[in-house]
């Protein structure tokens, strides 16, 4: 870096874009150089410079990405940030910043964002979650010197964080108030229309507008009038069906740029990845707009995958958070509502009333007590400094969400765990709440069906990736290259020093599809759990009363262990080579059957290979006879417990891809070249 500075003279890198950069650079080299002096006397030699270093980040050797989050208050990146118009904060901004905020710097990419939309110009801001996005809109919002006057809108997708963000806002003096749905016309109109000064900010949920002409006819007054300054649109990602939060009403925000022409927008959001971003853009209509981004990177948490060996992990987190997290702040987070009920007695009634759950929240926040179950709808907004631990007890619905949420822990720059249970059974689960459609008032369309269950098909693959750094893996979700040598075992991959083994399993992978269709074409089924057994040659009851120890396929992968001929089947059901049918039985089970997927054509046809990255248990024999496993099939039959409501239980509690972990070398290999194939033709 000083070599990069020496050549170059101040006044040759004499753009806007780069002079920050420069001097943020000759300050960080002078506090380095500090740093390092301190080390080799081990007393202080001179006076420290003006930079404050995070806490629990040891200065690095020459690591460009930590040095670079090293020090408080990281400011913005200039070389990716893709506006080059920056300015020194008017005075008026510094003073509203101390005053007001009781902030004396800013954050990366902050002071950028509100000199943008204080031009009027549409602003787009990717800020990682805990970043500082809200501040963006809300100093703004009380400045007086800028380009459009009046109330800034802000659209936010829950009433439980208009109210925390407006209840914030009213203690520092500023004018907020939120129109909720039980907020009384006049009441509002009161707080519009009456005195000489306007409120600031307003909050409205994107149902609101949508489903309210009173709500739209204020607006329009407004916008007549020259007093509507902006529309803030917080959480954007929600406006897009590539995301897992999507909420329908939130597409309609793009009539705002068609109602209200000269209103600037800024879009805030932590969670978007180049479609999402395309997408946002294009559905707000936002035009020429500043755009605003950051490293995704947050050094100071963890990132660990755990197998989930059964469908309630309890206990294992009780003793994870008694041995590492003692008296900590965390939370848990479940799938649904159902899972929470199983962790948490507190939430086995119906559901929460509103008023429980703020209570809960805000206790939560109070310290009153450290752990929160709650699913992910629960926690969104959450801005609770000292969060230690994120636990996902179920797979995340999308690589985007697990990065949202786990962003929830260690908002003061300490260190946090972010643990995630992983079993297959969850990703099943998820595809089929996707194919219930139960939690929306509007239908999804088979697209967005499909975006929804490869976003959560990504989480299982990031589960099971156990070559690569966790962090490298979520930030090129973001399109975020990262050195893993930056990761400083800061996950379980860089920890685990035992290198995973790659194991072929295309016998697995074409011995499966000879069984499911030979099955089927004599109109039978067969469950993961049996094929399982009829593959590996197994010498049960079951087989005998199914008679399936006659169908292609059986006995064939007798050599391979039960764990790895799972891991390949779940991997063909990822894969969609094979398919799952849910069917409802005439007790209350409900029993999943597999079928042909739609790539397993493919798959044969191009004679395409299966491997696996896995770290076969470490006690364990790997290669059981089939008679024990009979036993075991026993065993795992009559545990089974079912409930016809719920797929998941149609799976047994005790059967879980146990201790290991697994990566498919980017699922399949294609071994032999497509011109030496047939046509397609199987
Ligand atoms: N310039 C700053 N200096 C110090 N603290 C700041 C600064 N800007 C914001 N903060 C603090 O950072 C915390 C997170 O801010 P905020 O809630 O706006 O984050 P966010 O980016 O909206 O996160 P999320 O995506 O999780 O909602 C708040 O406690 C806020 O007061």
């Amino acid at each position: 870096m000083q070599q990069l500075l020496d050549s170059t003279g101040p006044n040759e890198v004499d753009t806007r874009t780069l002079q920050p950069l420069r001097k943020t650079l000759e300050e960080r080299i002078r506090a380095i150089k500090w740093v390092e002096a301190q080390r080799q006397s081990r007393h202080q030699t001179s006076d420290p410079p003006n930079i404050k270093l995070r806490n629990d980040v040891h200065m690095p050797d020459n690591d460009d990405e930590q040095l670079w989050t090293a020090f408080e208050d990281t400011p913005a990146h200039p070389l990716i940030n893709h506006y080059d118009h920056i300015d020194e904060p008017s005075d008026e901004i510094r003073k509203q910043l101390k005053d007001v905020f009781g902030l004396s710097e800013f954050r990366a990419n902050q002071l950028e964002a509100i000199n943008a939309t204080m031009e009027g110009k549409d602003v787009f801001l990717l800020m990682p979650t805990g970043g500082g996005k809200s501040l963006c809109f809300q100093l703004p919002a009380v400045c007086s010197n800028i380009k459009t006057q009046g109330v800034t809108v802000v659209v936010s997708p829950l009433t439980a964080l208009m109210e925390d963000q407006v209840s914030a806002l009213t203690s520092r003096g500023i004018s907020a108030f939120y129109w909720s749905a039980d907020s009384p016309q006049h009441e509002v109109n009161a707080k519009l229309w009456s005195g000489d000064r306007k409120p600031a900010l307003l909050y409205l949920t994107p149902e609101k507008i949508k489903a309210s002409p009173a709500c739209r006819n204020l607006l329009l007054k407004l916008y007549n009038q020259g007093q509507l300054a902006r529309f803030a649109i917080d959480e954007a990602h929600c406006i897009s069906t590539w995301g897992q939060d999507f909420r329908s009403a939130y597409q309609g925000l793009g009539q705002l740029r068609e109602d209200y022409p000269k209103v600037p927008i800024i879009a805030l959001t932590a969670t978007a990845n180049q479609c999402t971003r395309e997408d946002i853009v294009t559905q707000l209509k936002l035009r020429d707009h500043a755009f605003f981004t950051q490293s995704f990177n947050r050094p100071n948490l963890k990132y660990f995958i755990k197998a989930k060996k059964k469908k309630n992990m309890l206990p294992e987190i009780v003793e994870f958070i008694k041995k590492e997290h003692p008296n900590h702040t965390g939370v848990i987070y479940c799938l649904a509502r159902k899972s929470c009920q199983l962790l948490a007695e507190q939430l086995q009634k119906e559901g929460l009333s509103k008023e429980e759950k703020n209570r809960l929240l805000e206790s939560w926040k109070a310290d009153k007590f450290h752990v929160m179950v709650a699913t992910i709808a629960f926690g969104m907004g959450i801005d609770k400094a000292d969060v230690r631990f994120v636990i996902h007890h179920d797979l995340p619905k999308s690589l985007s969400g697990y990065y949202q949420e786990t962003g929830r822990a260690g908002r003061d720059g300490k260190l946090a765990d972010c643990v995630l249970y992983y079993w297959f059974p969850d990703f099943k689960k998820i595809c089929w709440m996707i194919d219930q459609d139960k939690e929306r008032e509007e239908a999804l369309t088979p697209e967005a069906k499909k975006r929804q269950k490869d976003a959560a098909r990504e989480v299982v693959k990031y589960c099971t990736n156990i070559s690569e750094c966790r962090r490298v893996q979520v930030l090129r979700h973001f399109g975020q290259e990262f050195n893993q040598h930056n990761c400083k075992a800061g996950c379980d991959n860089c920890l685990d020093n035992r290198p995973p083994i790659t194991e072929d399993v295309t016998v697995v992978a074409t011995n499966a599809i000879d069984a499911v269709r030979s099955l089927s074409n004599k109109g039978q089924q067969i469950t993961q759990r049996q094929l399982t057994e009829v593959l590996r040659g197994a010498n049960s009851n079951m087989i005998q009363d199914h008679g399936f120890s006659t169908i292609e396929g059986y006995g064939t992968c007798k050599h391979i262990s039960r764990e790895l001929v799972d891991i390949a089947l779940d991997r063909l059901i990822l894969l969609e080579i094979l398919a799952i049918s849910l069917q409802k039985q005439k007790t209350t089970f409900s029993a999943e059957y597999l079928e042909i997927g739609s790539a397993a054509r493919n798959f044969k046809a191009k004679g395409q290979c299966l491997q696996v990255n896995w770290r076969p248990p470490p006690v364990k024999s790997i290669n059981k006879p089939a008679t024990v496993e009979k036993q075991k099939g026993k065993r795992r039959g009559r545990n089974s417990r079912s409930n016809d409501d719920d797929p998941i239980e149609a799976f047994p509690d005790e059967v879980g891809p146990s201790n290991i972990s697994v990566d498919v070398m980017d699922g399949l290999r294609q071994l032999r070249t497509p011109s030496k194939q047939g046509n397609g033709d199987e």
